[in-house]
């Protein structure tokens, strides 16, 4: 069954354009990203998912009900966890409280197995809460009813790197529980790692939608090789090698071709050694985003693989 479908959805700002005639579906049971940078229609496509804004044109469904009828996606909304960007918590409340409250509404059958993994200080009032325990808040209210469906808004941001990667671990757990979960982010690393496959917003309109195996594929493959005697960029030269750089002791490169021709042409030298893998991520995505996309080691906060432009 199909957990959400797209369809032409559009939805305007007056004269901005938020979503433009944006398809695509989710199957039950998959992972699936949503990369964009920043303005690209992310957060529009989420928030009108959960009913909170109405599309301008075009049509959406998630768990079957149309998010212009309201009963009907009240009553899918028991079904589905939902994880903003802005938790907007009442600050007066303990963590406690606010997950009380939402056990009232929707049920809480994995609080004690959430709060394992995700610890915020309970007793304590949101106000005092730093970002990354807030963000844990949100993660354990928008699964502790075990819903179908869980659909997130930038699900990492403010955790550490060690939180960080406790989310994707869980996530991999709930894709083999057959949870269906659909999240935006701008961190590459999280999608190569959690997710089925990935959408590609740019813009407000989706600029691919693929599985993370063919975007990675597309890419070609990251070749590190050691030569004896000096080799210079300049020289190593070949159709399908790309990004040429001089590593200790020899070269690496980006190879889009054939293996074969690989071999060919590296069996004219003394090859020391030789590695060949996986591209990283932010050469695949550079594909799409072309200027739009602002590499780690250009970024002027190092910390982040952002997309930010
Ligand atoms: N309430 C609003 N009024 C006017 N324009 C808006 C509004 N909300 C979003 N937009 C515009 O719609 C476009 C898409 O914004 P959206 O917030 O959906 O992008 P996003 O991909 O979630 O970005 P970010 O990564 O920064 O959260 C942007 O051009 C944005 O300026």
């Amino acid at each position: 069954m199909v957990a959400i479908e797209v369809t032409d959805l559009t939805k305007r700002y007056g004269e901005v354009i938020g979503v433009d005639s944006l398809s695509f579906s989710v199957e039950e049971g998959e992972v699936f990203g949503f990369l964009g940078p920043n303005g690209a229609g992310k957060t529009t496509t989420i928030r009108t998912l959960l009913g909170l804004l109405s599309p301008t044109d075009g049509t959406a469904r998630v768990l079957g009900a149309d998010v212009r009828d309201e009963a009907a996606l009240i009553e899918a909304k028991r079904r589905i966890g939902y994880l903003p960007a802005d938790l907007g918590f009442d600050e007066g409340l303990t963590g406690k409280r606010v997950l009380d409250h939402h056990a009232s509404i929707k049920g809480d059958a994995r609080r004690t197995e959430l709060l394992e993994l995700f610890d915020p200080p309970l007793e304590r009032v949101i106000r005092e809460y730093s970002t990354g325990n807030e963000r844990m808040l949100g993660i354990v209210q928008a699964f502790m009813h075990d819903p179908e469906l869980v659909i997130m808004d930038e699900p990492t941001s403010g955790l550490d790197p060690l939180k960080q990667e406790r989310f994707h671990e869980f996530i991999r757990a709930e894709r083999e529980r057959g949870t269906t979960v659909f999240f935006s982010s701008h961190v590459l690393s999280e999608v190569r790692q959690v997710c089925d496959r990935v959408g590609i917003l740019r813009e407000g309109r989706l600029v691919a939608l693929e599985d993370v195996e063919t975007l990675l594929n597309r890419g070609g493959k990251r070749v590190q090789v050691r030569l004896v005697g000096e080799t210079s960029p300049e020289k190593f030269v070949t159709e399908g090698m790309v990004d040429v750089e001089p590593i200790a002791g020899g070269l690496q490169f980006t190879y889009t071709g054939e293996y074969n021709a690989l071999l060919d042409y590296l069996a004219d030298h003394d090859v020391l050694d030789i590695d060949i893998g996986e591209p990283p991520l932010e050469d695949v995505f550079m594909h799409y985003y072309g200027d739009g996309f602002e590499r780690e080691s250009e970024s002027a906060t190092p910390k982040t693989e952002a997309l930010d432009a």
